[in-house]
């Protein structure tokens, strides 16, 4: 579906209306780690269906619920689940909520998700700071007339994850004593896992993680010059030579119950960035 230029601008003017608060941060929350919203000071929440032109979340573990407060003092604006494309949503519009969070203020993006992890080190629980991202969707948010007001044609994307961001990030998981890993997240279509083949193709491709979110959104952001934060959960463990089973909801248990950690991480960027 093609969104009208002016839909991010509207829902951004909607949130407006019930509250001013400027947030510094955007905080988008991916599968089963919406209870990291418990620690923000909510000054104000929207469902996403009473916003204009925002999608309905649809998918397991995403509360679908926009929450604007604080966080360590920040004032922020944060995203309880998010919009996938196997849900049917185009690209434009699972892209359009960091628009609209943009629009409100937000200059620094985290980004969140649930994922599996390919490295053998990694096991179920562990974070892993993104470093870099492969769009094995081929599918982009910014297809289509570009809006020069928001960014360029053609953005760069030499470096769409910031490395301070990321070493802040790591740090934190060392002071809080828990394994924390660092690499490449490949964004898959879904909503099918993937075979063994396609496991062992990710890894041959330099990916250490597999989601089905968060490329679009990070393209959006780069695209309109936001700083970026991307942490991943390992929810399983993806060993192409001795695969176990995946559900939805042992990913969503899996991200739930590591999200203390994600939450020591996301928490010290936000403080460090004062
Ligand atoms: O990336 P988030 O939204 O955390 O969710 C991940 O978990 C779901 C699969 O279990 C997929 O939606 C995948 O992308
Ligand atoms: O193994 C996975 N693949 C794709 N998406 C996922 N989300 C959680 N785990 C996975």
């Amino acid at each position: 579906m093609t969104l009208p230029a002016s839909a991010y601008q509207d829902a951004a003017a909607a949130i407006r209306a019930r509250c001013d608060l400027t947030p510094r941060w955007a905080i988008v929350l991916g599968s089963g780690l919406g209870p990291l919203a418990d620690h923000v000071e909510v000054s104000a929440e929207f469902a996403y269906e009473d916003l204009p032109h925002f999608p309905r979340s649809t998918a397991v573990g995403h509360a679908g619920r926009l929450l604007l407060g604080r966080l360590e003092g920040q004032a922020v604006v944060v995203m309880q689940g998010r919009f996938h494309l196997y849900e049917g949503w185009s690209p434009q519009q699972t892209a359009m909520p960091i628009r609209v969070m943009h629009a409100l203020g937000a200059r620094s993006l985290v980004v969140t998700n649930a994922a599996g992890g390919l490295n053998p080190q990694m096991q179920v629980g562990d974070p892993m700071v993104i470093t870099d991202q492969i769009n094995l969707m081929f599918q982009n948010p910014l297809i289509g007339p570009n809006d020069d007001a928001l960014g360029p044609r053609f953005p760069d994307m030499s470096q769409p994850y910031d490395p301070a961001y990321g070493e802040t990030a790591k740090a934190a998981a060392r002071r809080g004593d828990f394994a924390c890993h660092a690499g490449v997240y490949a964004g898959m279509l879904g909503p099918t896992y993937e075979t063994r083949a396609e496991y062992r193709m990710l890894r041959r491709l330099g990916a250490s993680a597999a989601g089905m979110s968060t490329v679009p959104e990070v393209i959006a952001a780069r695209h309109a010059g936001m700083r970026v934060l991307g942490i991943s959960t390992v929810t399983n463990v993806c060993n192409p030579d001795a695969l176990g089973e995946t559900s939805g909801q042992e990913v969503v248990d899996a991200a739930s119950n590591a999200s203390s950690k994600l939450l020591a991480m996301v928490t010290a960027v936000i403080r460090s960035a004062g």
